[in-house]
């Protein structure tokens, strides 16, 4: 095109170049009468692919929703199509490039998927995909707002919603030429200096031509952040961005061939569900955005994070778990757990009846008095008597949250109880526990609190196996089929309320709190509500009450 572009154009005086993509140039850029500064976003108008005239139609949709980059002005001046936006911060390709580390920490992954089901959620409301997902187009804010992931880049986004019909447009199942925007070296491949839409694509689009919907974006999204957490990324990006179409149709047989569990062996599997669920949605379905949200909020707590979806980079130190990073499952596989429970089974216990309190009572004294006696216990292990005064004073080792030591603590001490008054006490206190801590999700920790109760009020000497177990690799249609909707649960919790009133023993306590846990574990929000609460409060009345 030959023309330079002008230092200054449409009242703003151009500043240092920010970044410059195929179709155009990034500027910082300040506004001569107001000093407000925005970054600018050129383009030459006979550009071949005027992707400033499809994102300036796409902007005023978008405008208001967290993380979406404010419209200052835009418009045509001589040679030059303009975007004035928010001035933001770097991108995480940059971030994740400068940090020098073969893979992002899973507290930022955890934060960052969060927040992008947030925006594909907010967009695709607003009746837009995004369809150019990727670390270059995800940036963060200038302080105070850098813990805010913001979306940028809507040169290749399109209404999935006619706005003419209101209907979700139609699913062609002839191969579209369209291909072409997303994937064809025609213009884009060649030209494009880093890892582009190609890498983090959706198979369906990239490689199949298939017409892109909401479950590309989120397919999209999270091949992103299985990207970030494979050492060297997706294996397809690593040898950069194919220069020939040979080199590109290998890209994408590769690409296509990849199946889900080699692509996230050895990460938790909380990503390959993501994945295999934005591939098993139907064409035009809503992707259901909270349950994903809540995944990723359950993966940070697991794991020792803050649940809070704010992206820290880097991370602060102290908030990380130790084991950061991928990390297998820690539950056993399958095969083992049943050579386990065939032991347990054939266990000879000569004489010993399974069931009988008496035994249990017994163990607990001689256990008690040999930790009396034991001066020489190690200084890892956490004080678990329940008598101890120290209440929540101690500092929780680096693996858990306050909440989630505490509440361990909580079920050693429930374990100890041998009477329902201090069963009542530890029950209160899951209670003040919950309420006084930001989130009142179900953590692990308040799982293994239930099932103690549970054990405790039925028979305590008896294995059970636990409410929540580990979470498996499961395909897309199990997970939907096994959760249900909030207000199941909700209706579950509300009848418990009342029936603990008139509980009538403790196994019909143990039903109850059973009950609870199987439906706060089964449904899309674990939180624990006003009813929950309650119905634990009456639980602790009724264990005063009954012997
Ligand atoms: N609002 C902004 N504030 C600060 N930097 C920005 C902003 N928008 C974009 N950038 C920087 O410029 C780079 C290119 O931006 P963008 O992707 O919008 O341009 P593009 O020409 O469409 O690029 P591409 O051809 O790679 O898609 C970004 O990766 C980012 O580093």
């Amino acid at each position: 095109m030959g023309d330079a572009i002008p230092r200054y154009l449409a009242n703003y005086y151009l500043g240092e170049n920010l970044g410059s993509g195929y179709s155009g140039s990034i500027y910082r850029a300040t506004h001569i009468h107001s000093g407000d500064i925005v970054a600018l976003k050129v383009q030459h108008v006979n550009h071949e692919c005027p992707t400033n005239r499809y994102e300036r139609s796409f902007y005023p949709s978008l405008q208001g929703g967290v993380g979406m980059p404010t419209l200052w002005a835009c418009g045509v001046e001589g040679q030059w199509d303009y975007l004035a936006i928010d001035l933001l911060g770097p991108s995480l390709d940059s971030l994740y490039r400068k940090s020098g580390q073969e893979t992002m920490e899973l507290s930022s992954v955890c934060s960052l998927a969060m927040q992008l089901i947030s925006r594909l959620e907010f967009m695709h409301s607003r009746g837009i995909l995004h369809r150019d997902i990727q670390l270059g187009n995800c940036v963060i804010g200038l302080p105070p707002n850098d813990h805010i992931i913001y979306m940028i880049d809507f040169g290749f986004s399109k209404r999935y919603i006619d706005p003419y019909t209101n209907r979700h447009i139609s699913d062609s199942r002839a191969k579209r030429r369209v291909a072409v925007l997303f994937t064809y070296p025609a213009w884009s491949l060649p030209l494009h200096s880093e890892l582009s839409d190609l890498e983090d694509s959706s198979v369906g689009v990239h490689c199949r031509g298939r017409v892109p919907t909401r479950r590309d974006d989120l397919e999209a999204a999270a091949l992103m952040l299985i990207h970030l957490l494979i050492p060297r990324g997706l294996p397809w990006t690593r040898n950069g961005v194919p220069k020939t179409d040979e080199a590109h149709d290998r890209l994408k047989k590769e690409k296509k061939a990849a199946r889900p569990e080699d692509l996230c062996r050895g990460l938790p599997p909380e990503f390959e569900d993501f994945l295999r669920y934005s591939r098993g949605l139907q064409f035009s379905e809503c992707p259901d955005y909270e349950r994903w949200r809540e995944v990723f909020k359950d993966l940070a707590v697991d794991s020792g994070f803050p649940e809070e979806d704010d992206f820290v980079w880097p991370p602060v130190e102290n908030k990380i778990h130790p084991r950061a990073g991928p990390r297998r499952s820690q539950a056993p596989p399958p095969d083992e757990m049943a050579r386990i429970l065939n032991d347990l089974t054939n266990l000879d216990l000569g004489e010993v009846r399974i069931g009988d309190r008496a035994i249990v009572d017994e163990a607990v004294r001689r256990a008690k008095a040999a930790a009396r006696d034991d001066s020489t216990k190690s200084l890892e292990v956490i004080d678990i008597s329940s008598d101890s005064e120290e209440g929540d004073n101690t500092i929780p080792p680096p693996h858990l949250t306050p909440k989630a030591h505490k509440l361990m603590k909580l079920v050693k001490r429930a374990e100890d109880a041998t009477d329902n008054s201090t069963l009542a006490q530890c029950v209160l206190e899951f209670v003040g526990i919950l309420k006084s801590n930001s989130s009142r999700t179900l953590t692990k920790e308040g799982f293994a609190f239930i099932d103690t109760l549970c054990k405790q009020l039925s028979d305590p000497s008896v294995f059970m196996l636990p409410l929540r177990t580990s979470k498996q690799r499961s395909s897309d249609k199990s997970i939907q089929q096994d959760k249900e909707p909030a207000h199941v649960k909700l209706g579950v919790v509300a009848s418990l309320r009342r029936e603990v009133q008139t509980a009538r023993s403790n196994k019909e306590l143990a039903q109850m709190a059973e009950r609870f846990g199987q439906v706060t574990n089964k449904s899309n929000g674990r939180t624990v509500t006003k009813d929950g609460f309650a119905f634990f409060e009456g639980m602790a009345e009724r264990l005063k009450v009954l012997h």
